[in-house]
């Protein structure tokens, strides 16, 4: 028996849209046919409350939500997933609750930032089980460039995502939302506050106008660490793989939300073992060598060995690129009985060890053609 593992690199590409709550139609008047049509009034930009400004008595109400978020937390208990990200984002089935009837702010309001959310969709090859999937509903905002927001100074509730090994076995989709902190430079340089309220482990509140609530299958608060947040969205997916189903995971997010950080984090040459601030990939495969080498052990008997190959693609305006070898450009998407979707003239590198995989994601990553996201 032998398996395939294949890891490839698609550059996410930035991008910024609005959902949600679809907007008025502007060619819808009330003026009788064949009159004169004017536009509809619009709110002046400058009459647009900012979400910061609303914040006077915000301190107050955030830390009553952080007093009910530690409620939430010690209430559901068996919850342990650590997950932050500002700027809300994708979600299949997500859902937005809006708390007013007032509609969203022309985009130019705000400024797009690189404080951001970046979203980690992982997909199992098992067969739907009836879960979550489906509807594509993203929100993608920039943050309120308000100075000095009393938001930063408080701290901000701490949610715990679970580990769960069952991770794949009800919904065959999952998408995460890591919130990344704000950086020192964005606080205290360019006065950014938070644009995101998390309510709790799967809810958070879009600070803008109206506020808007959306629900993911979990959300990461900035507090997370590399390692919790591989045990809980990566691990499980490897034991996905290990059980003889196809996994796939991808970040999404704006420029700047974090998504090199949770794929990749710090990335060097494996001395002693991975740094505490590696990202997903390294861990994921550090842990798969691991699981192959402990079956094979266990099925000696068997002579069960695993065959791992590792290629590196970039899709960039629909073009197939091999990372590894750059000189192949424009590769094509074919379909096959056997191998199903596959890109034709891949170059397949033999991998044993987490090291072996490092080493190809390092030649990616020092060479010209280094772009983001995985
Ligand atoms: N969770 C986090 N904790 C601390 N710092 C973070 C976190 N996420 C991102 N950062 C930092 O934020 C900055 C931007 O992150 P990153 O480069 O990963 O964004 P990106 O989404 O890959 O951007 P781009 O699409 O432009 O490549 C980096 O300096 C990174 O170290």
């Amino acid at each position: 028996m032998s398996k395939e593992i294949s890891s490839s690199r698609i550059p996410a590409r930035s991008s910024s849209s609005r959902h949600g709550k679809p907007e008025g139609n502007e060619n819808e008047f009330e003026n009788p046919p064949n009159s004169i049509r004017f536009p509809p009034a619009r709110t002046p930009l400058n009459s647009i409350q900012d979400p910061s400004s609303q914040i006077d008595d915000s301190d107050s109400k955030l830390r009553s939500e952080a007093g009910r978020s530690s409620r939430f937390f010690s209430e559901k208990k068996a919850e342990v997933l650590d997950y932050a990200t500002p700027r809300a984002a994708v979600r299949l089935n997500s859902h937005s609750e809006p708390n007013s009837a007032q509609s969203t702010p022309a985009r130019s309001v705000w400024k797009a930032s690189n404080y951001g959310s970046s979203v980690a969709a992982c997909t199992s090859g098992r067969p739907p089980q009836g879960g979550r999937g489906g509807s594509l509903s993203k929100v993608s905002r920039g943050i309120s460039t308000a100075a000095a927001s009393p938001w930063p100074l408080v701290e901000v509730p701490h949610f715990v995502l679970v580990e769960d090994s069952s991770f794949w076995m009800d919904h065959n989709v999952q998408v995460l939302i890591r919130i990344r902190p704000i950086s020192s430079t964005e606080r205290t340089l360019q006065g950014y506050g938070r644009c995101l309220r998390q309510e709790s482990a799967q809810t958070l509140t879009w600070l803008g106008h109206p506020e808007t609530r959306f629900t993911f299958d979990h959300i990461a608060c900035e507090t997370i660490s590399q390692e919790k947040l591989f045990k809980a969205a990566g691990l499980p997916m490897v034991e996905n793989c290990m059980s003889g189903y196809n996994s796939c995971m991808f970040a999404y997010g704006q420029t700047g939300s974090g998504k090199t950080y949770t794929m990749m984090g710090e990335l060097s040459e494996i001395v002693d073992g991975l740094s505490g601030d590696c990202g997903m990939t390294p861990r994921i495969f550090e842990y798969l060598f691991t699981r192959i080498s402990d079956e094979e052990e266990k099925r000696r008997d068997e002579q069960l060995k695993y065959s791992c190959k590792c290629s590196f693609i970039e899709i960039y305006n629909e073009q197939i690129t091999d990372l590894l070898e750059p000189s192949s450009t424009n590769l094509q998407l074919r379909e096959d009985m056997k191998k199903g979707v596959y890109v034709e003239n891949l170059k397949e590198y033999e991998v044993t060890t987490v090291k072996d995989v490092i080493k190809l994601l390092l030649q990616v990553a020092n060479s010209d053609l280094c772009t983001t996201g995985v």
